[in-house]
């Protein structure tokens, strides 16, 4: 899904038979849009329990809302009461429903707040995620090799067309005993995100890998035919040509490769088009490090209020 003042990317997987699923980069305005396609989906809630973070809940009882006013970037903060009827009702329709989501953050956006506070408040168990490096809070911090799973499925052999290669990691399981019959064994296809650290854009950086290749979903770390900007938030233009080097363009030639933004039109891209066409990513290190320093960009519009909440998981908003 497309956010298009921040020209920002959400990506839902789920599964379609347990219907886990998980919301890669919410953004606060979009998060009822979301919300809503969670729900027509019929995808359901991932985790179940109390959140753990007394900190995060201390702030309900308010939402916000970004926007670029007359006078120019503003946070405007709301009250439950004034909320617009969509805006609320989609969002409750999450909660009535017992709904997905797990929202999960590739960085500490600088352009934009995290729909993530958002969805977690309103949602009882929902947990945030985002990196341990990144200093932001979240439920869960992860760190460089860790997974998160958000499906799995049984499959029977006949289910799998002969010849084609099975996708994801199959855990056998042993066929039946004391049937007088070998029933063929059934496999257990576990979905899962592998975080890979991708630091440079910011230091707590993370791409996420699906378990099979087939999707990285990289964040600012690489942007189709472009990558992040390393002038703000400790960034630093050869750690990122080396995360990107090491980390994503070895991947499979053929793994597509989703980013956070796009400014140009794009949606996606492959790891094979990005090694061999991105026209900052081809050059030596150190062309790249002269290139990345003398970019001159605009700040984000945003970047004043967005950074400090999102070090705080975003805006949180009352659960009832
Ligand atoms: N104009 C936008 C901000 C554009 C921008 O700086 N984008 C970042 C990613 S969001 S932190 C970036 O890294 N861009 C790289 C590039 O080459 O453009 C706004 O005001 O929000
Ligand atoms: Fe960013």
């Amino acid at each position: 899904m497309f956010e298009p003042v921040s020209c920002t990317y959400t990506y839902l997987l789920g599964d379609r038979e347990s219907r886990e699923a998980v919301l890669i980069d919410p953004v606060l305005e979009t998060a009822p849009r979301d919300a809503q396609l969670i729900k027509e989906l019929g995808l359901r809630l991932l985790y179940a329990g109390q959140s753990r973070d007394q900190t995060l809940g201390s702030q309900r009882g308010w939402a916000a809302v970004s926007g670029v006013g007359r006078r120019g970037p503003e946070l405007l903060s709301l009250r439950e009461k004034d909320l617009g009827w969509d805006f609320r009702s989609s969002l409750y329709a999450l909660l009535d429903l017992s709904l997905l989501s797990l929202p999960v953050n590739t960085h500490c956006h600088a352009d934009h707040i995290t729909g993530s506070g958002l969805l977690r408040s309103l949602l009882p168990g929902c947990h945030s995620v985002i990196s341990r490096l990144s200093g932001a809070q979240a439920d869960l911090h992860i760190e460089d090799g860790d997974s998160i799973h958000f499906g799995r499925f049984v499959i029977s052999p006949k289910r799998w067309p002969k010849g084609e290669p099975v996708p994801f990691t199959l855990h056998q399981e042993p066929p039946r005993q004391g049937t007088g019959k070998t029933a063929a064994p059934a496999a257990r296809v576990v979905l899962a995100l592998e975080t890979r650290a991708s630091p440079g854009h910011t230091p707590g950086c993370v791409t996420f890998v699906l378990n099979d290749q087939s999707m990285a979903f990289t964040g600012d770390a690489l942007l189709i035919r472009g990558c992040g900007r390393t002038d703000f938030q400790q960034g630093c233009a050869k750690t990122l040509y080396h995360s990107v080097h090491e980390k994503i363009f070895t991947l499979p030639g053929d793994c597509l490769v989703y980013p956070a933004h796009d400014y140009h039109g794009f949606t996606v891209s492959t790891v094979e088009e990005e090694r061999t066409l991105n026209p900052r990513l081809t050059l030596s290190c150190e062309e790249f490090v002269k290139l990345m320093d003398n970019l001159n960009l605009p700040k984000p519009q945003q970047i004043d209020f967005a950074v400090p909440a999102n070090m705080r998981c975003g805006v949180q908003t009352p659960t009832s």
